[in-house]
C-alpha cells in the first residue's frame, strides 16, 4: 500500500499511523458514500422492443404483428399470443434465434449516460440485466453488446440475474414495471424507465420515471446521494 520509505515521513509511528490510514478505508469503503446505480439493458439502453419488430417483420412478413405505439404489457409474447395463440411462439422464436441480443441497437443517449456515470467520482455503476432462459445464445451477446457498445472495462459491472431484488444498489433504472423476487424490500428504488410498453400505464406517485436519457437522470441521481 505504501512504502517503509514513506511511512518514514510521518510524525507519528509506523504502527499508529498504519492505524489510522486503515481506519480511513474502511470508513470510507463501508460508509456507503458512493452511490450505487443499476441500470437495465433491454429496453432502457438496448432497444429490445425495436429489434424484435424489426427481425419478426422479415421472419415472418404475412403475418400481423403489433405496431409499436400499439403496445400494451411487458411481455412481447402475451400482446403476439392475444393476437393469435401461434404467434405467441413465433415471437417467441425471435429472440431465441442467434444474433438477436447482440445486433439490438442502442436507445438513444443510453450508453453516454452510463459512460457518464462510470466516471463520476461518487458512483458506482452497474449493467444489471436477465438473461432468457434460453441461454444458447443470449448471455454470450449480452456480454459482447457490453463491450461493443461501453467497452471492454464494462465488462467488470456486468450482472446477469433472473432476480433483480437480491441485487443491492440505491437506484435500479428499469423499463419493467413490477420487479418482484424473493427478496421483499430491495433495498434500491425503481426507477421506471419510459417505454412503448409502459407508457400509458396511470401515473403512480409512488414511483418515479425517467421519460427517456434527455431527462434529467443528474438530478434522479443526487436525490439518493447521503
Ligand atoms: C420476453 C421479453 C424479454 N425482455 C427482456 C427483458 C430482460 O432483459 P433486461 O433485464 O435487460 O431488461 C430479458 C429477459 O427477460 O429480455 C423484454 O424486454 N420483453 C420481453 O417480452
Ligand atoms: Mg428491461
Amino acid at each position: 500500500m505504501f512504502s517503509l520509505g514513506q511511512l518514514g515521513k510521518f510524525r507519528t509511528s509506523p504502527c499508529a499511523t498504519f492505524r489510522i490510514f486503515y481506519a480511513n478505508m474502511l470508513t470510507s469503503s463501508s460508509s456507503g458514500k458512493k452511490l450505487r446505480v443499476l441500470v437495465d439493458m433491454d429496453g432502457v439502453l438496448a432497444d429490445f422492443e425495436g429489434g424484435f419488430l424489426k427481425k419478426y417483420k422479415a421472419r415472418y412478413p404475412r403475418e400481423p404483428f403489433v405496431e409499436l405505439e400499439d403496445r400494451r404489457g411487458f411481455w412481447v409474447s402475451a400482446q403476439y399470443g392475444r393476437l393469435r395463440s401461434d404467434l405467441c411462439e413465433k415471437a417467441i422464436s425471435i429472440w431465441e434465434s442467434k444474433d438477436f441480443f447482440i445486433d439490438l441497437e442502442p436507445l438513444p443517449g443510453g450508453v453516454e449516460a452510463v459512460r457518464e456515470m462510470a466516471k463520476m467520482e461518487n458512483t458506482d455503476v452497474f449493467i444489471c440485466t436477465s438473461p432468457i432462459k434460453h441461454y444458447k445464445h443470449c448471455p454470450h451477446e449480452k456480454y459482447a453488446w457490453v463491450e461493443k457498445h461501453l467497452g471492454h472495462d464494462l465488462l467488470e459491472r456486468v450482472i446477469l440475474t433472473r432476480d433483480k431484488t437480491l441485487i443491492s444498489g440505491d437506484i435500479l433504472i428499469d423499463d419493467k414495471p413490477d420487479i418482484l423476487g424473493v427478496e421483499p424490500k430491495p433495498t434500491w428504488e425503481h426507477i421506471l424507465f419510459t417505454a412503448c410498453h409502459n407508457k400509458h400505464l396511470p401515473a403512480d406517485p409512488s414511483q418515479r420515471r425517467l421519460q427517456s436519457w434527455w431527462d434529467d437522470w443528474r438530478s434522479v441521481l443526487d436525490s439518493r446521494r447521503k
